[in-house]
Formats: C-alpha cells, structure tokens, sequence
C-alpha cells in the first residue's frame, strides 16, 4: 500500500473524554471493524488518560479498557492496535497485559518538560517488540528548544517517532511550522503531529506540520475527542487526496463510518463551543473541558472564568482537583 502519510484514529481513545470514558465493547467492535477495512494503519484504544486511567480523579471506564483493547485487536485484520500511557498514571503492568492481548504499539506520553520520565516505558515497548511513540503533550508551554530538547530525549530514549500534541488546542500555524522543522532538522526518527481544534486551527495546523515533514498523523473521526476534537480524519483524508499525498485510506468507508459515529456514539456534536474555545484560547488541557463544565454547574460560575483561571495557574494534566479548586475560589469571590 502506497503511504505518504501514516494516520493514527485516536477516537477510540481521546473520543473516550468527549463521553465520560462511556465505550462499550459493542461500539468499540464497530467502529475498529469499519477502520480496519478502511485500511487505516494504527488505531488508539485505552481509557482518555491512557492504560490506568479509569480513577475518580480522571474518571471512571464503563468497560475495562483491557476488555476493549482486546475486542479491538480480535476486530482488525491489518490495522495495528496502539496504546496510550501516561508513566505515573499507567505501570508497566497494564502495559505488559495491553500487549499480551495483541497491542502493537506504545504512545508514551509525558508533560513537554518530563520527556526523561518515558526512559523505561520506551524500553519496555521496545522489549516486547512493539513499536514506540514519544508524545510531548502540552507543547505550546514552551520555547521550539525547549521542545527540541526534550524530543531529543525521547529519540535517544527509543522512540521510534516523537510527536509534537498541541493538547489544549492552542498552537497557531506558524508555530507549529518553527517547531516541526527544527524536529526534522535535529531527529533521525518520524516526527508526528496531534491537534486539537479549539481555535478551528486543527486542520490548518496538521497540514503546515506535513509540509514541514511530519508523516505521523493523528485524527479522530467525526472528531470524536477532548475538547472540540481532534483534526477530523475523513476530512483530512479528502483534503490530502485532493493535495495527492497518500494515506492508503478509503475515503467512502471513513465517511460511512462518521455517520455510524454521529448516531450512535456522539453525545452531542463536537463543536467549537464557549468552553472548547477557552481552552484553545487560555492554554488549558482539552481533556478538562467537561471537568470544567460540571464544576461550573455545581458551583454556579462560568466555565470560561474556571478555564481563563487554569491557564494563568498553567495547570498541566493530573492536576485536575485544581477545577474544582478554581471553581469553589470563584463561588466565594462573588
Ligand atoms: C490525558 C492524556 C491526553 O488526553 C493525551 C492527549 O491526547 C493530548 O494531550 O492531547
Ligand atoms: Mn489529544
């Protein structure tokens, strides 16, 4: 298969904070069938904050995610099964049994200052002979050589590719450009780009980091993940088909399989709301969006307020006690 581009489908895991971490196995078999036959090459399965994750801090899985890891990986024919994990939040534990069901790849993600703390899940991954992401969330809090420094790290820590995450959506094009081309000047490895579309920049973004040389790609179908959602992937197969940059992905089964999602997974549409738009604007992790929402509701403030407030305390993940902090703070201010 002819392939400028290697896409990953996040849905199945960021989509995870869009709906309360609410997958069931029978959703999960649906929508990894429909990607396999449409040739998309990995696919992203796990609780939103990665193996781990279902807790009363970030939420609670309605269905194990090991169950969907391996509903998952019994589904596909061609596609490769990957796994998000946050070191700290996930052990090497669940990333062993991810494996033992047949997951391929490890993303192993860490603040954009912390790449360090991926040292022994890289090694691990690379152990057990899958295949190995670095992934630096939260970069737009630093400078593009503090970024390149930490991807350094990553690469000489295993990864086989780094991607640059623009978790809260809040990167503008022209950053994104500085910071793809400095990786590709300074790394052997694949450089990768993830976005969010708070500020309506997911796709615009995406596209200046391949120009710049990125070729791992991250999409959520329908846009089905935190915040407003990742770069829509059917829409950027179409868009890069019409640039003819391959990805070996069948655009009428993507669009097929986005109705499927709109009917029978969405909550709500994923659009560029008050909240979803603060996050890109203020800076804040798009996973806290319905964090931020129901703190808003139970303390009777508003959410953009909560979320201005985050990205002056520049909260990063795991720190998501401090919304409800911020949202009680701002209760008694009034
Ligand atoms: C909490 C993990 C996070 O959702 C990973 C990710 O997709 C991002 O930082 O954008
Ligand atoms: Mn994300």
């Amino acid at each position: 298969m002819e392939q400028d581009i290697v896409l990953t489908e996040v849905a199945l895991r960021d989509g995870s904070h869009a709906i309360s971490h609410k997958f069931t196995t029978d959703q999960v078999i649906n929508v990894t069938k429909a990607l396999d036959e449409a040739n998309v090459p990995y696919i992203e399965v796990a609780h939103g904050d990665g193996l781990g994750g279902s807790s009363l801090q970030y939420g609670r899985s309605s269905t194990n995610e090991m169950e969907l890891i391996e509903a998952a990986v019994d589904s596909c024919n061609q596609s490769k099964i990957a796994v998000l994990m946050l070191p700290g939040v996930g052990t090497v534990k669940e990333l062993r049994k991810a494996h033992q069901l047949g997951a391929q790849m490890v993303r192993v993600a860490t603040h954009v200052t912390e790449a360090d703390v991926a040292r022994q899940h890289l090694a691990l991954g690379k152990e057990l002979g899958m295949e190995t992401v670095g992934f630096l969330m939260m970069a737009h809090m630093v400078s593009k050589e503090k970024l390149l420094e930490q991807a350094l790290e990553m690469e000489s820590s295993g990864a086989d590719s780094v991607y640059i995450v623009d978790s809260a959506g809040a990167f503008l094009p022209h950053e994104v450009r500085e910071r793809i081309r400095l990786l590709k000047n300074n790394l052997q490895v694949n450089i990768g780009f993830h976005g969010h579309n708070n500020l309506s920049l997911a796709m615009a973004n995406t596209l200046v980091a391949i120009e710049e040389g990125a070729t791992r790609i991250d999409g959520s179908i329908r846009c089905l993940g935190a915040g407003a959602g990742n770069t829509q992937t059917e829409v950027l197969i179409g868009v890069l088909e019409r640039m003819n940059i391959k990805t070996g992905v069948d655009l009428y089964k993507m669009i097929d399989l986005s109705e499927y999602v709109a009917e029978s997974i969405l909550e709500h549409p994923q659009e560029i709301t008050k909240g979803s738009f603060m996050l890109g604007y203020a800076g804040v992790y798009s996973s806290f969006l319905l964090h931020a929402n129901r703190a808003a509701q139970k303390f009777n403030v508003d959410s953009r307020d909560i979320l201005v407030e985050l990205g002056k305390r520049q909260v990063v993940g795991g720190q998501e006690d401090m919304i409800v902090d911020v949202a009680s703070e701002l209760a008694k201010q009034r």
